[in-house]
């Protein structure tokens, strides 16, 4: 399956990404994650992205369809791939339209997730996540870890991303409803979107997300 996962920050689509990707197996591409290994690994590129989503705003179009193009075509996104903060605006929803287009192969699903914005601001505030894996993510709130400051899951230390501070995720939100949001009209156009509720048990999200995507499936 060809699927992109869009909402806003917080709405769960790391974690959700995460474990659909596993279920139906195929890779999980997220373009954050892609520019944070950047980061670390202190490339150009990192360095040039690093400014950008410290201050809330997207990284500009050409560096990212790049980056996000590269990734689609290594070898294990043949048959299928899920993707998560890809694409963030129209044009780059047209970039990934020309691509597949060229290759011959469609999206079969947009999955909305949907989070109202209060919950989005208290979420984020209170997210942790591990250095050692992006995909073990705590919350001081809702899922605090047994010991401070430390992964439950592998011991590893916890960090707040420097984009999560509160006047950046306004930021973030400001960019997602004027940027972000337009390319959910996008793809109704193409009758590929299908918005779950995102509040919720995780487990449950999973749940919602794997049959809302069955009957999309069945429907084509
Ligand atoms: N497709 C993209 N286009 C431009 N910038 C991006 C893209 N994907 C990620 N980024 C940058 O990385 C930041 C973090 O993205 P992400 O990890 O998806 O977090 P979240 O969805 O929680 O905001 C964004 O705020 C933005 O600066």
């Amino acid at each position: 399956m060809r699927i992109v996962l869009v909402g806003p920050p917080g709405a769960g689509k790391g974690t959700q990404a995460t474990r659909l990707a596993a279920t139906l197996r195929v890779p999980h591409i997220s373009t954050g994650d892609l520019f944070r290994a950047n980061i670390s690994q202190q490339t150009e590129l990192g360095k040039l992205a690093k400014s950008y989503m410290d201050a809330g705003n997207l990284v500009p179009d050409e560096v990212t369809i790049a980056m996000a193009k590269d990734r689609m075509e290594q070898p294990d996104a043949e048959n299928g791939f899920l993707l998560d903060g890809f694409p963030r605006n129209v044009s780059q929803a047209e970039a990934l339209d020309e691509l597949l287009k060229t290759e011959g192969i469609k999206l079969e699903a947009v999955l909305d997730l949907e989070v109202p914005e209060e919950e989005v601001v208290k979420r984020i505030a209170g997210r942790r996540i591990c250095r050692n894996d992006s995909a073990h993510v705590f919350h001081v709130t809702y899922s605090p870890p047994a010991q401070d400051g430390v992964c439950d899951v592998c011991g590893g230390e916890l960090y707040q991303r420097d984009d999560d501070s509160e006047e950046t995720v306004r930021k973030r939100l400001e960019v997602y409803h004027t940027q972000t949001e337009p390319i959910i009209d996008y793809y109704k156009a193409q009758g590929l979107v299908v918005t779950i509720s995102s509040l919720g048990p995780v487990d449950e999200i999973t749940r919602r997300a794997l049959e809302a995507l069955k009957r999309e499936d069945a429907g084509k």
